[in-house]
């Protein structure tokens, strides 16, 4: 990122705002944040105070403030998404125009542009979807591998990273239940026997660099995460906040899934072990659907989904502990 020109897509939301100070400490030349809601940006222009950054109001479902945000820029971190799932359930559209049109955008803009290298954000939702945040995420990550094929080998690179969920992000369910505890409660538990992977915001930005730094075109990144269940992370939070607030089951929500996969058991036996992370690379093969004959993939999925069912289990210590080291939970409580 050293005397590189950024532009953060969505840079004002929870990952943007980690990410801007990572690139600021990396020796970034300038950061662009492209976003819609002026006050945010106006907020973290205030916080920050810093020359390097640049702002643009825009959407990435409007190609030409995507042009003219991307003009003379070297690296794109696509961070723009409708991202909550219920909401999505409900304007799926809505999902399809910034989640798969606008992620067109950026992508067409950057390989206009001759950008260096683009690092699209996908979730565990996207593997196996069923509800429509998961589904527009999903064609994303096949927008970003029609155009690495199309372009394999040359010029831009454009790679996506897949997150589990980024604990204490805005709307989430850590700082729903802190408040929940704070107020008195109950803590309301969809089910508890639910698993998600738990990423810190700080492991987030890791896995984005990571795949800034090795990424080649096509390829997905995953960070291996450790996973609770939903009651196990309210008890923790709980005995954080020295409380016993009741915990109260109030059913799953539209869309929700038991567990996440962040990959497939397809996808992992041709994947890179990278010690942290994974590395899935892409079906590089042309639509001669000959080649599907004599080049077929000879591979036999051994191995089985990566999911929040059976990746590490944190305890209510484990998790206790997680949430201990994170800096927003420290400056959300206090200590
Ligand atoms: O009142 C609540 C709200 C949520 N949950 C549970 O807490 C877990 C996490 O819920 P969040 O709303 O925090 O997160 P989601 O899993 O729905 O989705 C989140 O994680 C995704 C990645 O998996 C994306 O990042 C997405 O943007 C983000 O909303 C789920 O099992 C959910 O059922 C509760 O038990 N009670």
């Amino acid at each position: 990122m050293q005397d590189k020109t950024i532009l953060i897509t969505g840079g004002t939301g929870s990952f943007g705002s980690v990410m801007v100070q990572h690139a600021l400490r990396r020796g970034a030349r300038e950061i662009r944040i492209l976003s819609r809601d002026e006050e945010k940006q106006d907020t973290m222009r205030n916080r920050l105070r810093e020359a390097r950054l640049s702002f643009y109001i825009g959407d990435v479902r409007d190609i030409g403030s995507v042009d003219r945000a991307m003009a003379g820029v070297d690296l794109v971190f696509h961070a723009a998404a409708l991202k909550q799932v219920p909401s999505c359930e409900f304007f799926p559209m809505e999902a399809v125009r910034t989640n798969v049109m606008g992620s067109s955008n950026v992508i067409d803009s950057a390989i206009a542009n001759g950008i260096e290298r683009v690092v699209c954000l996908s979730t565990d939702k996207a593997v196996l979807p069923i509800n429509a945040m998961g589904m527009s995420k999903a064609l994303m990550e096949k927008l970003v591998q029609a155009a690495s094929r199309r372009r394999n080998g040359t010029g831009t690179i454009v790679a996506c990273v897949r997150y589990g969920n980024v604990m204490y992000s805005r709307g989430s369910v850590i700082p729903l239940f802190v408040e929940q505890i704070r107020s008195g409660g109950p803590v309301t538990v969809t089910n508890p026997e639910m698993t998600r992977f738990l990423l810190p915001l700080s492991d987030s930005v890791a896995l984005v660099e990571h795949a800034l730094t090795h990424a080649e075109p096509g390829d997905v990144f995953i960070k291996k995460a450790p996973a609770c269940t939903i009651l196990t992370l309210a008890q923790a939070l709980n005995a954080l906040l020295g409380a016993d607030a009741e915990i109260r089951t109030i059913g799953v929500r539209h869309g929700e899934k038991l567990y996440e996969t962040l990959a497939t058991a397809d996808e992992l036996a041709s994947a890179d072990d990278q010690d942290a992370y994974w590395r899935i690379r892409m079906d590089g093969r042309d639509l001669d659907y000959a080649s599907y004959f004599s080049e077929g993939d000879p591979r036999v999925a051994r191995l089985v989904d990566y999911t929040s069912h059976n990746t590490e289990r944190l305890d209510i210590n484990g998790t206790m502990a997680l949430l201990k080291a994170l800096p927003e939970f420290r400056a959300a409580v206090g200590g």
